[in-house]
């Protein structure tokens, strides 16, 4: 829309009405970021329950995390979410769930913005560019609505420069450069862990426990090691989790054989398909013809469990939980 034409229909309509002020009808026909909207807690619990499979720990931190930081009207620094786990287990999708649940035009959004490391920023000699455009961008962006959201895809494969760009936004400040922070969310996926939270889930399935009992506490020991002591994790480095930047660490567990059958039948039902029961088990068939780890009901083939790679002289540090904060 062209902002002057846009801005005289908005008045002569304000002016016709008198019932709407010239905020709320300038809102319909230009995307506002209304950082002061309340997020409907019920719409996100909805959405990840019907949505997101076989993720109750990522659930529950999620809906969690956000409610807590968006009902707090002064929260002391922006929320940052670290999601880890396997290829292919929904840290994605959930990111786009989260997104549209802040900002409803979703990753189109001029609020919501995703960097891929891979993409983004792929050469490590032009580490000092990417910071200083990072800089820029994610400060212009704040400044032009204070609840953006910024997703870092691929975080492990972060160069750690670039996460020490980040840094100075992530912390406790009040304003940097007359510009506050406080309102925004970072979101950070890796796969950093991803092996050790599938051991774990594997663990529970052979004992024949449920995948629900698992609880973020089992996991704890899990992602020490596989995150905070791991030099490839992306996190390593980067004093983000020594200064207590993040504030929850979400495991994303391994997909069963049931659950990649809900994923194809919701995407059957998302292209207008019919869904029939043995199209659902033939794209399983080639799936599994491809290499994915689905193995009768369990996720992982034992062999594809790699041993963590870990620092044996690094201390775990005490004060790591799962949930670290609560607004
Ligand atoms: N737990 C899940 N529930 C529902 N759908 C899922 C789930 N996991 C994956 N999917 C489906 O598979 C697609 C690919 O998953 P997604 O991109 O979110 O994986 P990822 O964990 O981000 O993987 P990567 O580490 O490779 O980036 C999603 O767009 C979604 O359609």
């Amino acid at each position: 829309f062209e902002p002057v034409s846009v801005g005289i229909a908005i008045g002569a309509v304000s002016a016709l009405t008198g019932y709407l002020s010239y905020s709320d009808l300038y809102c319909r026909f230009a995307e506002c970021c209304r950082e002061e909207r309340p997020l409907n807690a019920s719409a996100l619990k909805l959405d990840l329950e019907e949505k997101l499979f076989g993720q109750h720990l990522a659930t529950e931190v999620i809906l969690k995390a956000l409610t807590g930081f968006r009902n707090n009207k002064n929260p002391k620094k922006p929320l940052t979410l670290s999601l880890h786990g396997w290829a292919g287990t929904g840290k994605n999708f959930v990111s786009q769930i989260v997104a549209e649940n802040l900002h409803p035009k979703g990753l189109k959004s001029n609020f919501v913005h995703l960097f891929v490391s891979t993409l983004h920023f792929p050469h490590e000699q032009k580490t000092k560019l990417y910071q200083d455009q990072l800089q820029k961008w994610i400060r212009g962006n704040v400044s032009a609505c204070g609840s953006s959201v910024f997703i870092f895809d691929e975080m492990d494969k972060l160069h750690p420069g670039i996460i020490d760009a980040i840094k100075p936004f992530l912390d406790y400040y009040e304003q940097v450069d007359g510009i506050s922070y406080r309102k925004a969310i970072f979101i950070f996926l890796s796969n950093a862990g991803g092996d050790l939270i599938t051991k774990t889930t594997l663990d529970f399935w052979r004992a024949g426990r449920k995948r629900e009992e698992i609880q973020l506490k089992d996991l704890e020991p899990v992602l020490s090691v596989g995150v905070f002591n791991n030099k490839h994790s992306g996190l390593w480095h980067s004093g983000l989790i020594d200064r207590n930047l993040i504030d929850y660490f979400i495991p994303f567990l391994p997909l069963e054989y049931r659950h990649v059958k809900m994923c194809v039948r919701a995407e059957m039902r998302a292209r207008g398909a019919a869904v029939d029961e043995d199209t659902v088990t033939k794209v399983l068939v080639l799936q599994g013809q491809e290499g994915n780890k689905v193995i009768n009901e369990v996720p992982v083939n034992e062999a594809a469990v790699p041993e963590a790679t870990w620092e044996k002289d690094k201390k775990v540090p005490l004060n790591i939980h799962l949930s670290i904060k609560y607004y």
